[in-house]
């Protein structure tokens, strides 16, 4: 049996959720795993001098939590699936797709992927995206520039430092068309094996 893990990372609103979700769709016997399931609790997220709580990095998140997942599907694909309510196909084949903003700086889970997508768009485009989304907690008034764009600018700094073969993705193209370009390149993986 084949198992492939696709990494679907990106800045904040450049598509992750939506690109995965319709990947899931079209390749068979795949699933998500997405980093934001993992944050810790609020109560616990320390808050800086300006008294924006530290969500934007690997801290924040349980990320033993999220490898424990990524080794019960790589044990087991089959049971994995079947165990979070999905059906399978008569396949050699399963894909893992994992998505997330740090998915790519956590070294442990970097090391396993097959392929690394990061889905990027411009400062305004993000801005405007995060602007119109309500996290839990809600974004305090000038989150964005204050938190979540420098911490992007640092996390992004230290991904190109540890990772090379990224390939990137224009998260302001069509919904359809990123979909086609990765769904190509992961058929070729699929019929490489
Ligand atoms: N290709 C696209 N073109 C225009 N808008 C898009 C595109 N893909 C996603 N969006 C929109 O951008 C917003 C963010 O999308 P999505 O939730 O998929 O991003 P994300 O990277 O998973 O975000 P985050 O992880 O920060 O929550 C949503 O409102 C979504 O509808
Ligand atoms: N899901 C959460 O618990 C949560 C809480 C607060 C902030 N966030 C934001 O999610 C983004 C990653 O998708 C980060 O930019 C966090 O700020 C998530």
């Amino acid at each position: 049996m084949k198992r492939l893990i696709i990494g679907i990372g990106g800045m904040t609103n450049g598509g992750k959720s939506t690109l995965s979700r319709s990947l899931q769709g079209i390749v068979p016997n795949s699933c998500i795993l997405s980093q934001d399931s993992f944050f810790k609790d609020d109560s616990v997220v320390p808050v800086d001098s300006h008294g924006f709580k530290q969500y934007d990095t690997l801290d924040a998140l349980h990320m033993d939590r999220m490898m424990s997942e990524v080794r019960s599907w790589v044990q087991d694909p089959q049971r994995f699936m079947l165990s979070h309510g999905l059906s399978v196909q008569d396949s050699s084949v399963f894909a893992l797709i994992v998505e997330g903003f740090l998915i790519f700086n956590y070294g442990p889970l970097n090391e396993l992927f097959d392929k690394r997508y990061f889905l990027q768009i411009p400062y305004e485009t993000c801005k405007l995206r995060r602007g119109s989304r309500v996290y839990m907690p809600p974004d305090p008034m000038g989150y964005f520039d204050g938190h979540v764009w420098p911490m992007y600018l640092k996390n992004r700094k230290e991904m190109e430092n540890m990772v090379q073969d990224l390939v990137f993705l224009d998260g302001t193209q069509k919904r359809e068309d990123l979909l086609a370009a990765v769904y190509k390149d992961i058929q070729q993986m699929f019929t490489a094996v």
